[in-house]
């Protein structure tokens, strides 16, 4: 009997895990190999499902594409491991067992990792190797990625009439990575062609029955669940899953009663928690009815503790505008730093901003500092938040923090490396990247948390984006902008640029971008500050006049700033007539030299701004 048709009649036992149990074993390297040098060991694992009562088993497959198994050097090998896997699961079946051909998604909460383009070329290569082997479906499994999931499914659906399992994993009960209900989900493989939809992975039968609550039975397709046995606890250094194959029993029958007519087991099951499903459910004629509990909806709500000033991106799209950066202090004293931001509030700054560890050297948090400047000095803070020093759970609470603080303005970088700070062995977590990290901001925008669950409330942040223009290659860099802007970029940030060509060139090289840009002004303060950043800082290059200028006075420290205050005066002349950002950056807790700097820059565009409203002319 063809596997639709079994489906539309009973309820169908699926197996269970394959990795997890290798695992189990004291196995610890790539699963799938294991199909070439221990062929056995695969076909006991088969063998014991089989005997444990599954309808359908699945080919040892799920990492066997060219992208997972390049981690191995295994790369030239898929084609082997993939045909070795179905015959293997072919000669442990019996005449009514139906073996499907696993394929497994790659991408995780880093989208960004993997490339739609390599997904499709991996998928295309291990797909043809299972369907030429003959097997009688598809399964499609541990999907976080909805975007994945449909672009694989649409592909395997116009090669193939064979049945195609296709089932999402959830971090959260009954939502995907990115907000949409499980429902939606669901709703959405089935139209893509899916003839079975459904869940595995990541929870266990408790939440996965609690998120199939609010699916209601499909049109078309049938409902399959494939729960973890447990939720992994960490013991010796391993990870372990409880293994009461009782507990499935039940957990079987409230799947059924769920409207799920494929049952198995995912991580952590074993034979006998499908021996369990099987004496429970299998055969079983599938309900016809349910009742769908309605998922409510509480992710609207406006954010409170809105700062109602308008965003760096909207005054400098309207008007002249600059911002400071003074960065929080390396030692604990902060008489100083404040002294700083008070000077340059009541000088007229749009914002102050405030590094993360920039150089990857500890300053004191920026978030404390800018939380206090803000309540000291009604600053409108910006905060640059690096990926160097968080994982993922790390981001989303600072973030969540900053909301609770009224901190609405944020730069999203990957931030400098270890290596040239104070702790050059210092582990980076880069858990995300920058492109990943302006996505997730603006998803808690839409009072969606970096895993899917609902915030309960709206954020309100803006989101900078760095822009590095002393590189060799400009339009790469600008290419780097267009992306982030996907991402969602509100506008951009530049390192410090040092001539007045460059300015030029920066300005045209980016005039087609539809965003601010607040262009990086840092004043020298000494020939040797000079030339440690034309000789030791990357892309940044002085000219010989610069220099020349910094070394004639470099025997008077005063002398010195002064000088360095009038070549970033006349870098600023150009910057103006290009830019309506200035991001002046503040040289050793100096402030007095951004705060005259401000001055300047105010008092300039001021009378640009007569000159030109007299000429009928405006600034952009
Ligand atoms: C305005 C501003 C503020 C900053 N504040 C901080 C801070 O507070 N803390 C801190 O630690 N660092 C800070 N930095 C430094 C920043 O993290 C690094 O310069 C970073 O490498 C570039 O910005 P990003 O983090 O957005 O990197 P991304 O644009 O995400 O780049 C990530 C990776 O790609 C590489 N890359 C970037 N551009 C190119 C290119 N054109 N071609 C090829 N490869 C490229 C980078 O080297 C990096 O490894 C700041 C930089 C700027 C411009
Ligand atoms: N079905 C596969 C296995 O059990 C993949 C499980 S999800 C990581 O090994
Ligand atoms: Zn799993």
């Amino acid at each position: 009997m063809d596997l639709r048709d079994a489906l539309q009649e009973k309820t169908v036992v699926g197996d269970g895990a394959m990795g997890t149990l290798l695992y189990s074993y004291g196995i610890d390297q790539c699963f799938e190999e294991l199909n070439l040098s221990h062929p056995n060991e695969i076909l006991h694992v088969h063998q014991a499902y089989v005997d444990a009562g599954a309808d359908i088993i699945q080919t040892n497959t799920y990492g066997a594409n060219y992208i997972k198994l390049a981690r191995y050097g295994l790369e030239d090998k898929v084609k082997e491991i993939n045909t070795t896997a179905v015959r293997l699961a072919k000669q442990a079946a019996t005449d009514n067992t139906y073996v499907v051909g696993t394929i497994g998604g790659i991408r995780s909460i880093r989208k960004q990792a993997v490339s739609l383009e390599e997904i499709k070329r991996t998928f295309r290569e291990q797909l043809y190797c299972l369907l030429f082997e003959e097997v009688d479906g598809i399964l499609l499994e541990t999907f976080y990625d909805l975007e994945e999931l449909t672009t694989v499914l649409q592909i395997a659906r116009k090669e193939t009439e064979l049945p195609i399992i296709a089932q999402v994993s959830m971090h959260e009960p009954g939502v995907l990575q990115e907000g949409t209900s499980l429902a939606e989900a669901l709703a959405i493989i089935e139209k893509e062609g899916a003839d079975v939809i459904g869940v595995n992975c990541r929870l266990g039968p408790y939440h996965m029955v609690q998120a199939l609550e609010s699916v209601p039975l499909p049109e078309k397709a049938v409902l399959s669940a494939y729960p973890n046995s447990s939720l992994p606890a960490y013991q010796d250094g391993r990870f372990i899953y409880k293994t009461d194959a009782e507990y499935f029993k039940a957990s079987a029958r409230a799947l059924y009663e769920q409207g799920a007519r494929l049952i198995g087991g995912c991580c952590g099951t074993t034979p006998e928690h499908i021996t369990a499903i099987a004496n429970e459910i299998k055969g079983e004629k599938p309900i016809e009815q349910k009742t769908v509990s309605i998922q409510k909806n509480d992710s609207a709500a406006p954010p409170e503790n809105k700062d109602t000033r308008p965003h760096l991106y909207e005054i400098a799209a309207q008007r002249p505008s600059i911002i400071v950066e003074l960065d929080p202090p390396k030692r604990l004293s902060t008489d100083r730093y404040l002294k700083g931001a008070q000077a340059l509030q009541q000088a007229g700054v749009d914002s102050v901003t405030l590094a993360d560890n920039s150089l990857a050297s500890p300053r004191i948090c920026n978030t404390a500092v800018a939380s206090i400047i803000k309540q000291k000095f009604d600053i409108n803070p910006l905060v640059h938040i690096s990926c160097r020093d968080r994982n993922l759970i790390g981001l989303q609470s600072h973030l969540m923090g900053l909301h609770t603080l009224g901190i609405t303005q944020v730069l999203a970088i990957t931030g400098d490396p270890t290596k040239i700070g104070d702790f050059p062995g210092a582990t980076s977590v880069y858990d995300l990247s920058s492109f990943d990290l302006i996505h997730y901001i603006k998803q808690l925008n839409k009072g969606i948390s970096f895993s899917g669950k609902s915030l309960g409330m709206n954020t309100n942040f803006s989101v900078a984006a760095a822009f590095n223009p002393n590189v060799r290659n400009l339009n790469r860099a600008v290419g780097r902008l267009e992306k982030k802007i996907k991402y969602g970029a509100d506008y951009f940030i530049s390192q410090p640029v040092y001539s007045n060509e460059q300015l030029k060139e920066v300005y045209e090289a980016t005039q087609h971008i539809p965003v601010p840009i607040y262009i990086g002004i840092m004043p020298l303060i000494s020939s040797r500050n000079a030339e440690f950043l034309h000789n030791e800082v990357p892309g940044i290059t002085l000219s010989p006049e610069i220099r020349q200028r910094m070394e004639a006075c470099s025997h008077d420290p005063m002398l010195s700033q002064a000088e360095g205050i009038a070549i970033a005066k006349s870098l600023i002349d150009t910057a103006v007539d290009y830019f309506n950002g200035i991001y002046l950056i503040t040289p050793f807790l100096r402030y007095e030299i951004t705060e005259e700097l401000t001055h300047y820059i105010k008092q300039k565009t001021q009378a640009d701004t007569e000159r030109k409203v007299a000429n009928g002319s405006h600034i952009i």
